[in-house]
């Protein structure tokens, strides 16, 4: 069936797995018949539009809870970024977009709105076709919207709108292209949580009454928000001294911090040190800054992701975390990042981001910070809230790190071989967690490692007394976002406890979404459990990647299609491991 599937336009294979394809995998169809067979030639009530194509939306509805198999990202010349997606970032050969153009967005006739027009898709329109006289969107009509390119995102963000709509992502905004589906989530590869936010933002308005959201998705949303609020983080034996208060977690944040009490922010980050930040990137929870040294010492450097906790407000669709909820990424990154100094014992490790210091503060959002927001929102469309809307009594984490190079998803390996040895780090490291924590990372998707180009030939960890030296053949790999990680310390353990959260199991759309299911499966929905099988699925899960998705400079060499050999022979044996300790063990015979 892999190998079938791989003649499937990845365009119109909307999910990865095969029982879930809506096409005849055996008679597969070139992109001509298809679009004979399947697209009419005007579009209809029943017609998802993006660009100028059409799909009968009843083609594309699907079931889930299946196991998806990646498909191989080579078929096509990437006709689609997404190659699971027909709905990612496609660059027609006969549409060539400038970014900043104009690009059109077109609407279903269920489509209805719940708000006025937003201001800022009121500033971004450049025509609006049935805008009723008192600027209302007309509902239940044919839209029309022409956007500003890089607009899109922030606009559309902004708006409730029908389940039946799919819109047509931008070149730099592929979440907003997450599917809306009748019958489960198709997310985005990668950093879920903005996809599935986004995917939150755009749920049903009931078509007989466009002003209220779907109530049945709202409670049930009101429902999951409290859970969020009381998620339980850590878990303490019953004669633990550390009684679970949250004072207590407050107390132990701030221990962590070498605080006694909450910092003002301006007097924990001075104009002039973050005048030398910029934005790099972003996640649910957190802003991610660069501070660059003005020594130009590259080791001088430090990342900084500044995460709103304790407050009310919903923060990018999300509740903010509580002390205790941020005391157990606070303590899994601390501890990790131990596992790095090589005096440290029988084992240890240096595949964990680095933390040089936490902070926490309180205050407005420092005024710099959010014009570095700005910035990076003008240049590649941010998906999350303006910092703007924090109050002066917000407190925030902060987290000093190094900087640890590039996201999987960006990186350009030179060959397979640099790859299959990237991935021998991610092993041996959480091999060394497993070990010493009874560590599992439990969301190991790509855009949470990262890959840096390092002049050191050899990295060394050491297992069970073992010591292992292994080439790094020129890069070195480091594991960060310990949101939903676990780990045991002292008398608890610190973990996310996902069973209430229902809407992660429905998403489709990558490989990705089956590790959260067979995770669930595997620990009985019992997230405190330590089950180091769950490494093993995140290992199969970056294999897969590595062979289907990354990118390579020379992927024709011998020496690259040697590795891409070892790498399918891992594929077909590494769900046999029971942990990364036990992959590990069989690795050291072959170095
Ligand atoms: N130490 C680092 N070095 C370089 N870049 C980093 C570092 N830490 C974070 N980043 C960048 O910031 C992004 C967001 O960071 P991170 O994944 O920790 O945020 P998050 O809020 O926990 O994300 P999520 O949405 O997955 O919960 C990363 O994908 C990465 O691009």
């Amino acid at each position: 069936m892999n190998l079938l599937k791989r003649d499937v336009h990845a365009s119109f294979n909307l999910n990865s797995s095969y029982e879930n394809s809506c096409f005849d995998i055996t008679t597969a169809l070139s992109e001509k018949q298809f679009k004979e067979q399947h697209m009419p030639t005007t579009p209809s009530s029943n017609v998802l539009q993006f660009g100028k194509s059409h799909l009968h939306k009843d083609k594309i509805e699907k079931t889930i809870d299946s196991v998806s198999t990646p498909s191989r990202g080579d078929v096509f010349k990437n006709p689609f970024k997404c190659a699971l997606s027909p709905i990612g970032n496609w660059d027609s050969p006969n549409q060539k977009r400038r970014e900043n153009s104009v690009e059109s967005i077109s609407f279903d006739v269920a489509s209805s709105y719940k708000n006025d027009l937003h201001p800022s898709l009121a500033e971004n329109v450049v025509s609006l076709q049935k805008k009723s006289s008192n600027n209302k969107l007309q509902l239940g009509s044919p839209l029309s919207l022409v956007l500003q390119n890089k607009n899109v995102n922030r606009a559309l963000k902004n708006v409730c709108f029908d389940s039946n709509i799919v819109t047509r992502g931008s070149r730099n905004s592929p979440s907003i292209s997450s599917q809306i589906m009748n019958k489960g989530i198709t997310l985005q590869p990668g950093k879920w949580r903005k996809s599935l936010n986004t995917w939150r933002r755009t749920q049903s308005l009931p078509s007989g009454n466009p002003t209220k959201l779907n109530g049945d998705y709202e409670s049930e949303r009101k429902v999951s928000l409290t859970v969020a609020a009381h998620r339980k983080s850590i878990s303490c034996r019953k004669h633990s001294s550390s009684e679970p208060t949250k004072t207590n977690f407050k107390r132990q944040l701030l221990g962590r911090c070498n605080q006694s009490h909450v910092l003002r922010f301006e007097s924990a980050y001075s104009d002039p040190y973050l005048e030398c930040c910029e934005k790099i990137g972003e996640g649910a929870f957190g802003e991610v800054f660069l501070y660059k040294s003005p020594t130009q010492k590259e080791a001088d450097n430090v990342v900084l992701k500044i995460i709103p906790i304790e407050g009310l407000q919903l923060v990018n669709g999300e509740i903010q975390k509580t002390y205790e909820q941020i005391l157990q990424e606070v303590v899994i990154s601390m501890e990790l990042c131990a596992l790095g100094h090589e005096n440290r014992g029988i084992s240890f490790a240096n595949g964990f981001v680095n933390i040089q210091a936490v902070k926490c503060v309180k205050g407005h959002y420092p005024a710099h910070l959010q014009k570095l927001w700005e910035e990076y929102d003008d240049r590649k469309e941010s998906e999350n809230d303006h910092p703007q809307c924090f109050m002066s009594d917000q407190i925030y984490v902060v987290l000093e790190m190094a900087f640890s190079g590039k996201d999987m998803e960006k990186f350009i390996f030179k060959n397979a071989e640099q790859s299959y040895y990237a991935l021998q780090q991610i092993v041996f490291a959480l091999a060394v967690g497993e070990m010493v924590y009874e560590f599992e990372h439990r969301d190991l998707h790509w855009g949470n490692i990262l890959i840096a180009t390092t002049n050191e030939k050899y990295i060394c960890y050491k297992l069970k007394n073992q010591v292992i030296s292994l080439p790094t053949k020129g890069v070195k790999a480091t594991v960060i976002d310990y949101t939903l990680s676990r780990i045991t310390y002292g008398d608890c353990c610190y973990y996310n406890d996902l069973s209430l959260d229902k809407d992660l199991f429905a998403a489709t759309g990558d490989y990705q979404f089956d590790i959260y299911r067979m995770m669930r499966d595997i620990l009985n929905d019992k997230w405190e459990t330590f089950e180091p099988k769950t490494n093993v699925f995140w290992i199969s899960y970056i294999i897969s990647k590595l062979l289907n998705n990354v990118k390579y400079k020379n992927n024709r060499t011998k020496l690259h299609l040697e590795y891409i050999k070892k790498l399918r022979t891992l594929e077909s044996t590494i769900l046999s491991y029971k942990s990364c300790m036990d992959f590990a063990m069989n690795l050291i015979m072959d170095i």
